[in-house]
């Protein structure tokens, strides 16, 4: 497994099927920004809202030959295995992202579980061996990893931005931030104290670029 995170804003999308695994996989997409098409003969209530409301586009029938062809994403969701394994030949013959919902060996890319906390994302496999597990990490992680860390990105993000000036060479970017960001940093920002983290690793941040200076 080669894990890589897409950037699907504007891409056309293509989910099969409308039932609660459709639901599931549909909100994440649009979450990203994609333009979503659903083909499936009926949608649950949530997906139907959804198209009621111009947030997706639903083609009310089952799967026909080449709906794939201009799509950038497919993810089946039906309770069909012959319509899985079909979509599956023609999605591989044109080299498209395809997963199937139910036939993890159909797939090409699989979903993880995610903590979100703005741009901080943890992502979590199993290979497909275990779902119930992933969904379970998911939680105890959700737990310690909650909105401090997004802040505290957030944080690092302008910190960092600051240091390219002061850092001038990749090397020194690479050492300064291997000796600064510390588990004393760390455990500042896991007692909430984001300010007091983000004011050391900026004195650390003023002190290299004194000793740079010095020498
Ligand atoms: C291969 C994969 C393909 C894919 O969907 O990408 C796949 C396949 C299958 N899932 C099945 C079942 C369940 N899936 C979940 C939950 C999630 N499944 C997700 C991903 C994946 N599921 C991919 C691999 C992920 C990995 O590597 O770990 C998550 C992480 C992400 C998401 O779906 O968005 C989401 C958790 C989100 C969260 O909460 O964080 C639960 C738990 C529950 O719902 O409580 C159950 C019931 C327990 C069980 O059956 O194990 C079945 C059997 C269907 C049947 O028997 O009918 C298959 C097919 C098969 O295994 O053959
Ligand atoms: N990957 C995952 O995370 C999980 C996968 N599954 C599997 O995913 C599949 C879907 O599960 P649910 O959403 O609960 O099923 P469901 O029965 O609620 O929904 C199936 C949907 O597929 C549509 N459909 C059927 N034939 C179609 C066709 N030829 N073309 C287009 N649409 C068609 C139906 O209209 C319905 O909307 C099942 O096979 C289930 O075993 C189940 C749980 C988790």
């Amino acid at each position: 497994m080669y894990p890589i995170n897409l950037d699907l804003n504007g891409q056309s999308c293509l989910v099969l099927g409308g039932g609660a695994v459709a639901e599931r996989k549909v909100c994440r997409l649009l979450a990203e920004g994609a333009a979503v098409t659903v083909i499936a003969p009926s949608l649950t209530r949530p997906l139907q809202e959804l198209a009621e409301s111009h947030h997706l586009t639903w083609q009310p029938r089952t799967y026909q030959a080449g709906d794939e062809s201009t799509f950038f994403l497919i993810i089946c969701a039906t309770d069909n295995e012959a319509v899985s394994h079909a979509v599956a030949a023609a999605a591989k013959a044109q080299g498209k992202l395809l997963n199937v919902c139910d036939v993890p060996d159909l797939c090409n890319f699989t979903l993880p579980s995610i903590v979100r906390q703005g741009d901080l994302q943890l992502t979590i496999s199993t290979n497909g061996k275990a779902p119930a597990l992933s969904r379970w990490l998911r939680k105890q992680l959700e737990q310690h990893f909650d909105e401090r860390y997004g802040r505290w990105l957030a944080e690092l993000a302008a910190i960092r931005r600051q240091g390219q000036s002061v850092l001038p060479t990749s090397r020194d970017r690479q050492a300064f931030w291997r000796q600064a960001l510390t588990d004393d940093v760390m455990a500042l920002v896991d007692n909430n104290e984001i300010d007091a983290a983000s004011a050391l690793l900026r004195d650390r941040l003023a002190a290299w670029e004194r000793k740079n200076h010095e020498t």
